[in-house]
């Protein structure tokens, strides 16, 4: 995708990587940079990337190196700071390239709404200078520490409410761990607050085709938690609940409209579909930032469609004949009403029990005075969606 002065990005210089303890923190700031785990190189190296520019950030979301909703909103709040602190000089301070930088940043991937939310909500800081854009990323990341726990707390009391205080089966798909927020997670997050309770009987894990986040993400986690599990192929999944193997299906959110309907990782509308038509309690984990109150309902949302080369291929591998086409959106929307509960830090979202919840904050009223985007991305070769 061309800048917003239409000329092409020269491709950002290689970042900085070195290897890294097993419980490095997902995403840091560290002297004047955005050091962060490389999720490609999982599980079989724990890489860590130093970056110092907004196209490095830009190329590491897009290529899912960061990656994760509330993980890469909380990248581009500090991409913001790392633009702020490069357009900031003795001779002057050139705030419009930074809101330029933001706006690269917003559209680095366009289902998270969290990626949107997060870069505005910092570049709202930008007249205050460089350090103020950077607390105000900082302030993010230690918000969602403490709303992740909360929304843990919450889904496991509903958990355990649907299916019994007893070891239970879970599934749950891609990955919605530490990895993918600032510390705590989201789904993954529930499950392995069960497992310390001792609540866990054995999850099964969906490896999430293409990028299997599911096989090397949530694997890695889970087997670093000493909690059973086994994966499986996505397909193998809606015949799992028809064998009588799962009790309950946790998965995040990338964007939740106004009616409660979520766009999540492509799986998970056939996920809720399997999991209605067997009666399992199928529940949505996400922070009250993944809800976007101006988008009312599913249509609204723009699906990321991704490189086909990520279908017909893995790990340099060509799986497909040469020149095959493939289809390949990276998110799929469930309709509310396959949905048990969404739970977030602040409430339960039952579909169907209640009118949405009003906005309730500035990032809502903010999001509220926007239109609703195109209902799809069309894919550009170069990795951009459009
Ligand atoms: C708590 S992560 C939420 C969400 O983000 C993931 O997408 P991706 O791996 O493409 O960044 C996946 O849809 C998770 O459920």
């Amino acid at each position: 995708m061309d800048d917003a002065t239409g000329r092409r990005p020269a491709p950002a210089p290689e970042p900085a990587s070195r290897a890294a303890p097993v419980d490095q923190p997902s995403l840091a700031w560290v002297d004047g940079a955005i050091v962060a785990v490389d999720q490609r190189a999982l599980p079989g190296e724990t890489r860590v990337l130093r970056l110092t520019s907004v196209d490095q950030l830009i190329a590491a979301i897009r290529s899912l190196a960061i990656r994760g909703a509330p993980a890469i909103g909380l990248a581009g709040a500090l991409g913001v700071a790392l633009s702020a602190y490069r357009h900031y000089t003795d001779g002057g301070w050139d705030q419009a390239a930074v809101r330029a930088d933001a706006a690269r940043l917003v559209a680095a991937r366009p289902t998270a709404v969290n990626l949107a939310w997060a870069v505005r909500r910092a570049a709202g800081r930008v007249a205050a200078g460089p350090d103020a854009v950077l607390a105000e990323a900082l302030a993010m990341v230690e918000e969602d520490a403490a709303t992740g726990a909360a929304a843990v707390e919450r889904a496991c009391e509903l958990v355990l409410a649907r299916v019994g205080a007893r070891p239970t089966r879970l599934l749950t798909h891609c990955n919605t761990g530490r990895l993918a927020t600032a510390a705590v997670g989201t789904a993954l997050g529930v499950i392995l607050e069960l497992g310390r309770r001792g609540l866990v009987r054995e999850v099964l894990v969906g490896e999430t085709r293409p990028l299997l986040q599911g096989a090397r993400l949530t694997a890695w986690e889970l087997g670093q938690a000493g909690i059973a599990y086994r994966v499986c192929v996505d397909s193998a999944a809606p015949a799992a609940m028809a064998q009588g193997l799962v009790d309950c299906v946790l998965v995040g959110a990338d964007r939740i409209a106004a009616n409660g309907d979520v766009a999540n990782k492509i799986g998970t509308y056939g996920l809720a579909t399997a999991a209605a038509r067997h009666a399992i309690p199928f529940v949505v984990v996400a922070p009250e930032s993944t809800w976007d109150r101006a988008t009312a309902d599913g249509s609204g949302i723009v699906i990321e469609e991704r490189d086909p080369a990520e279908v017909t291929a893995y790990a340099g591998v060509v799986t497909a004949p040469p020149g095959a086409a493939a289809y390949n959106p990276a998110f799929d929307v469930t309709p509310a009403e396959l949905i048990t509960a969404i739970v977030s830090e602040d409430r339960v979202f039952v579909p169907g029990d209640a009118r949405p919840p009003a906005a309730s904050d500035p990032a809502d009223r903010e999001r509220a005075a926007r239109p609703a985007v195109a209902p799809t991305a069309s894919y550009q070769r170069d990795g951009a969606a459009t």
